[in-house]
This record gives C-alpha cells, structure tokens and sequence, in this order.
C-alpha cells in the first residue's frame, strides 16, 4: 500500500547537514497497526512526516499503491489518503469537537457515506465515546483523552486509508491511552486501514502487529514474538478475531493525569488538507517544519 524506498532524509540547517534517515526501504499494508519506537532525536517523525507527505525525502521514493507521492502531489494524498493525528491533537479551540469534524471533512471535501455532514460527524464521535453534549461542547472543555479523541474522529471523517499518529498517548493516564490503542487495533484489524504510530511506549508497540525501531538512521523491525501480539516469530500481522460490531464502542472515560494544558489544544492554524495537520509541525530542535498550504478538493471524492 505505502511504499517507502531507499529513502534517506537530511536536514540542512547553515553550512550544518545532519542525515537522519539512511536508504530505508518499508512496505506499510492495510489491515496493520505499525508502531515505530526508537530513541530520542533517531527521526521518527522525519519518517513520519515523509510517509504521511508532509515533507518530501531528499533522496528515494515514498510511493501509494504504485504512485510516486511526488507524482500524485502530497496536497492530493494527504486530502484523499493520509491523514495525521499529532502529540498536541492541533484542534481548533475556538470550536466545539462537532465543529472541528465537519470543518475538516468540509475542507477536504469528504463526501459522508449517509446523511449530511454533521449527522456523520456526530456518529463518528459517538462510536469513540463522545455523546452529543460532549460532541457539541467547545474542545477547551473536554478532557486530553476526549480532545484526543475529537482528533481521531477528524482523521477517521476524511475516509482516509492511512493513519499516521504521533505520540498519540504521551499525554493520558494508562486508562485512556489504553481506551486510545484498541482503537488503533480495530481501525486496522476491522476496518482494513494501516495505522502507524510513532512512540516512546513499550506497551503500546506490545499491542501493534508490527515493531519497527529506528536507529542511527536505520529501520529495523523486531521479531513478532516479542512484540507481543504477532504470530509468534513470524513478523505478520494478526487478524482480529473479535465478533463484536466496531461502533458503537466507548473507550473509557477517564480523564488524563494532569489537566489539557492549552498547548494540548491551541493549533498554529487552520487544519489543513487532511484537517489534521497544522501549516508547520515544531521538531524536536524546535525549529518548524514547512508544510504545504491547503488543497481542497474540488468534487467529491475520487
Ligand atoms: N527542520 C529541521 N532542521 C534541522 N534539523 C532537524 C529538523 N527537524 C528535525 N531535525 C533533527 O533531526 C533529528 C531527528 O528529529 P526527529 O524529530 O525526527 O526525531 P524523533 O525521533 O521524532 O525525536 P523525539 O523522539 O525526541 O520526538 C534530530 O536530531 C533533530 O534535531
């Protein structure tokens, strides 16, 4: 599905060249909840940004279902394809998590599968736990776990195949962030999508498919088997075997450790074209990384 060959990245900052990724050649496939550990500062979000097409790599190919992502246009496939749930969920605090839905499905163009827009937005917020008092309340007002939430229920509106998530739980209590990563398993598992996720969290990779670990600028993935849930020893993906329908489901209710903090929720901008990416994303060194402007789509879906 997602395609990323001998691709290498390396920052240029004066006369300073730093290499970050080294020719790293991964296949990311549907139905795979990936995680992607590794130390501070080894890249894994340069890997992610360039695998969700926020930035291109200066060398190699990152490549959707055969397309070059150079090719396709990154505006295109982060509208249609990808999408990205950041550490600091990017909402938009002047609205409530309703409005934060539909303005990302309105910018993006995604067409809703029945009903209009809002009606959609409201079930996708109630299948991950957001009743409609919740739903229609100012995002300032609800917990980091239901913030995070309002910002899965963004990236899932834009019907995307691929979700990227960036230290999606760094900030809940184990409760939440345990309510956070089943949700994870049944996007890929029962919905068929391809979820990647960068963390620093040795339980939440104990739950993917997949480990990979990044590493002086090298990926390598971990044998299943110690991953904890993958066949033991073979690498592959397991298939959930749950029977139970997807939605209505309600991730616990519980509220984060400490209290959303108001860089939890202030967005630099308006979404953009996924409607879950900020204009510029702040690295680790604290610089910004430059992203494209948005690109709404002019029909429906294609
Ligand atoms: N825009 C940039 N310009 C120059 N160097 C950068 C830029 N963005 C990141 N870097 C450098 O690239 C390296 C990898 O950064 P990256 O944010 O990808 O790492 P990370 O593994 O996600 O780190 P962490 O776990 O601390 O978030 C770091 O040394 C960082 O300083």
């Amino acid at each position: 599905m997602l395609r990323l060959a001998d691709v290498s990245h390396t920052y240029s900052d004066g006369r300073r060249r730093t290499t970050v990724l080294k020719g790293i050649d991964q296949d990311f496939e549907r139905g795979t909840f990936y995680t992607v550990l590794g130390p501070s500062g080894s890249g894994k979000t340069t890997l992610l940004a360039l695998a969700s097409g926020l930035e291109n790599p200066t060398r190699g190919t990152v490549s959707f279902e055969g397309r070059d992502l150079t090719e396709l246009g990154l505006g295109r496939y982060r509208n249609r394809h990808a999408a990205t749930i950041f550490q600091q969920y990017n909402l938009l605090t002047y609205m409530t998590a309703l409005q934060n839905v539909t303005t990302a499905m309105e910018i993006t163009g995604a067409t809703p599968p029945s009903g209009g827009r809002r009606a959609h937005a409201l079930r996708l917020l109630d299948s991950l736990g957001l009743d409609r008092a919740e739903a229609t309340r100012n995002v300032r007002r609800l917990s980091g776990g239901q913030q995070q939430r309002v910002a899965i229920a963004r990236a899932l509106a834009c019907e995307v195949d691929l979700l990227f998530a960036d230290e999606p739980t760094g900030n809940l209590d184990e409760d939440t962030a345990g309510g956070i990563v089943e949700i994870f398993r049944e996007l890929a598992h029962e919905q068929g999508k391809c979820v990647v996720v960068v963390t620093h969290s040795a339980h939440l990779a104990a739950r993917s498919d997949r480990v990979l670990t990044l590493r002086r600028g090298r990926l390598t993935e971990r044998r299943a088997d110690t991953a904890g849930t993958g066949a033991p020893g073979t690498g592959r993906p397991v298939r959930s075997r749950k029977t139970q329908p997807t939605s209505p489901r309600t991730p616990p209710e519980t509220r984060p450790t400490s209290p959303p903090t108001s860089s939890g929720t202030q967005p630099t901008s308006p979404p953009t074209s996924s409607g879950t990416q900020p204009t510029s994303q702040p690295t680790s060194s604290g610089t910004q990384r430059p992203t494209p402007p948005p690109t709404p789509r002019s029909s429906g879906r294609g």
